[in-house]
């Protein structure tokens, strides 16, 4: 279960936007902080071969993104900010079963990954709800389901508690805290990331510091004084 970043730099045009990240990551929880632009999302995105480096090579375990994109895909979900970009079928049991189709999984092996997944989230009652119809909370729920839904051995979640309430960013929180698999996460949000073992520091396309939470947090707080 590695991920390995190895002399990636990354331009989009002129704009360098990530400048020699070489990053090794093992541990089970690793959050990415930064300032805005400091280039953590195309570094969630790097992972899952969204984005391929303009320089250096990304490996996650042993698989190369430019190569093996589609096996890389496979076994790293990506959840993106905003559920709606993610939700793409008329009702809640619909949009799960979506991806589990596509990949040409039995119909009754689709049901039961369907029925566990609504089951685990909480979301039984909404299995045949228009997903557009739900409520900010409900379509993130969703959007983490439906990628959990095909057992990938990564998540990347990039900013997934930004646009939540309160009671609603506590839901997410435990069950990113709850989650068997590898998570990467990207996010402003410094309390999600309190217990996490590792947080990696951007600023600039650089890392600039990494490390455990507590000491990575204090490094990134000590960097913006208050004005
Ligand atoms: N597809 C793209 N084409 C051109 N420039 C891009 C593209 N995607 C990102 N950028 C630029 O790359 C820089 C880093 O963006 P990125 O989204 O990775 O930062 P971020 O740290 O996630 O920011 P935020 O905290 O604001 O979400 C920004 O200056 C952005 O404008």
């Amino acid at each position: 279960m590695t991920i390995e970043v190895e002399g990636v730099s990354h331009r989009f045009g002129e704009r360098h936007v990530l400048r020699d990240v070489d990053l090794r990551l093992d541990e089970r929880r690793v959050a990415v902080i930064g300032s805005n632009g400091s280039g953590k999302s195309t570094f969630a995105r790097l992972l899952n071969g969204l984005v391929v480096p303009t320089e250096g090579r990304v490996r996650v375990d042993g698989l190369e993104t430019r190569k093996q994109g589609k096996e890389v895909r496979r076994r790293v979900g990506f959840v993106f900010q905003d559920p709606d970009v993610q939700i793409i079928m008329p009702t809640v049991a619909e949009d799960l079963a979506f991806g589990l189709k596509h990949r040409g999984l039995p119909r009754e092996e689709v049901d039961r990954r369907v029925s566990a997944v609504l089951a685990e989230y909480g979301l039984e009652e909404f299995r045949d709800h228009p997903a557009h119809l739900l409520s900010g909370g409900q379509k993130q729920l969703l959007a983490i389901a439906a990628v959990l839904v095909l057992e990938p051995a990564h998540v990347v979640f990039d900013e997934p508690t930004t646009l939540l309430d309160l009671r609603n960013k506590r839901r997410v929180t435990r069950l990113i805290r709850e989650l068997p698999q590898r998570v990467v996460v990207v996010s402003h949000d410094l309390e999600l990331l309190a217990d996490f073992d590792r947080v990696v520091v951007f600023e600039g396309g650089r890392v600039v510091a990494d490390g455990p939470a507590r000491e990575s947090i204090a490094a990134y707080v000590a960097m913006h004084p208050p004005l």
